[in-house]
């Protein structure tokens, strides 16, 4: 019932991944390669442990692995992403065959996606991009799929990978087609983007809740946990949880030390934003959130010779204010990630399908949320793909931005860093502004470059220069 799969790179998803499909009777073969003191017999190790349950082809020779697989073959890399997968384009190529097809699962740049889809294709063989989210568990237990590319090769491995996909509240696999060449990888990299976005929005609440509001680690758990009755964010219940979590009788996030380490999704979303005219305030705020956290020294010792502008917290800020603002943070930072990917697809012509990316995002994934599953729905309205214009999100506003707009003044006037929510509220600010100051600064591009610039007094697309020094 479902085609062959090998799998390529048998690292942490690798294989959770293997596992959930032979879970699922799909036929999978395996390969690893040898590195001396590295990575050595991984993929027959991998079968030994596994042979209680799965008899697994398991190889480390390439050619051989190849060769095993039934016509027309389906290998599935899961690499890291880079050049490690061309690496391996240009070392199986001399094996592969007429219509076979290879199946990149990693966190690969679209732009690189794109090029190999039609690299593949000159060669009369095909290339499949597929963001897979949910980590090591969502990888065994049912990850969120994207896949991207050729819609009629995607059909070849559809039934697999919708078989081994998280399902959603109807059952419906939380995998589905995404468009053509790297939409699948730019949905993923959104994907991320957003999740960037959300981890830095926890930690600023975290922060200020623990070192402004003077709350205890477990006050902090409880109020989360409190608020995930109503959102069912994941990354609030695995915030929660960490903080909770002791080490010789001590929190060990007090032990973590805080510099953040990205690999590279969140820069990429950002970089795409600029290129496509969407302003990603949030999402770009938590990359650069995460850069400035890199140079700890340097922050000490600022701290140190800046201390005296240090002052006693004042201000105390309801629970239910907190709740709120960060309720509206929250879909603003949605809201920017899906304008992302709207842009993307008029950019790209994929025709990307917003509610239905929400869907496969509504389980299995990182950002899964009680948000995300109302935005399946907000995003049908296809005269309305814009998350905030959406009547139900209005609504939202007119109860929680008084909350918003207190919490991040007091906040801010405590000293406290919240990048992502200022992002967010400034992103508010300009998004609800029919008039900003930009006329100035077409004024002034015109005042010292005569860049000209268009009249509220005539047709738009009409451009006008001033000799601003002339009498
Ligand atoms: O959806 C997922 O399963 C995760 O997002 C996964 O893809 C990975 O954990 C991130 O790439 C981490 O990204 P950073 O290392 O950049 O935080």
């Amino acid at each position: 019932k479902h085609p062959y799969i090998g799998l390529i790179g048998l690292g942490v998803m690798g294989k959770s991944l293997v596992l959930n499909m032979l879970s699922k009777n799909i036929p999978v073969a395996v390969y690893n390669r040898e590195l001396k003191g590295v990575e050595e017999n991984v993929a027959s190790n991998f079968a030994r442990e596994h042979i209680d349950h799965y008899s697994i082809p398991a190889f480390n020779d390439l050619q051989a692995f190849v060769k095993a697989l039934p016509r027309p073959r389906n290998i599935f890399l899961m690499v890291k992403a880079g050049i490690v997968v061309d690496k391996i384009i240009e070392e199986i190529l001399p094996f592969l065959e007429e219509d076979d097809l290879i199946i990149d699962g990693g966190n690969s740049h679209y732009k690189d996606t794109k090029r190999r889809v039609d690299f593949l294709h000159d060669k009369k063989m095909n290339f499949l991009g597929v963001g897979i989210s949910g980590g090591e568990k969502g990888a065994l237990l049912g990850p969120s799929i994207m896949p991207g590319g050729s819609k009629a090769v995607y059909e070849r491995i559809r039934s697999a990978f919708e078989e081994i996909s998280a399902k959603d509240k109807d059952g419906k696999p939380c995998c589905a087609y995404i468009g053509e060449e790297g939409a699948g990888h730019f949905v993923k990299m959104l994907h991320n983007g957003i999740e960037y976005g959300e981890m830095q929005l926890i930690a600023e609440f975290y922060q200020y809740l623990r070192f402004f509001q003077k709350k205890k680690p477990a006050e902090i758990a409880d109020i989360f946990e409190n608020w995930n009755r109503e959102l069912q964010s994941y990354l609030l219940e695995i915030s929660h949880k960490i903080l909770r979590k002791e080490e010789d009788g001590k929190l060990l996030l007090d032990n973590i030390l805080d510099v953040a380490g990205q690999k590279g999704t969140g820069g990429w979303s950002s970089i795409a934003s600029l290129e496509l005219g969407v302003s990603l305030d949030t999402i770009t705020a938590a990359v650069l959130a995460r850069i400035f956290s890199g140079d700890k020294v340097k922050r000490v010792d600022a701290a140190e010779k800046y201390s005296f502008l240090k002052s006693q917290p004042q201000t105390a800020v309801l629970e239910k204010d907190l709740f709120n603002a960060f309720k509206m943070a929250t879909i603003i930072n949605h809201s920017i990630g899906f304008t992302c990917m709207l842009e993307a697809s008029k950019e790209y012509k994929w025709d990307l399908n917003l509610s239905e990316i929400a869907r496969i995002w509504t389980n299995g994934c990182i950002i899964k949320s009680a948000l995300m599953v109302k935005l399946v729905d907000l995003l049908k309205d296809k005269n309305q793909s814009d998350i905030l214009l959406h009547p139900e999100v209005i609504a939202e506003f007119k109860t929680g931005f008084g909350s918003f707009k207190d919490v991040l003044v007091k906040a801010l006037q405590d000293q406290c860093s919240m990048p992502v929510t200022s992002a967010a509220y400034n992103y508010f600010l300009n998004y609800t502004s029919a008039q900003t100051s930009a006329n100035l600064i077409q004024a002034q591009r015109d005042f010292f470059g005569a860049h000209t610039y268009e009249r509220i007094d005539a047709e738009r697309g009409k451009f006008f220069t001033t000799f601003w020094e002339k009498k």
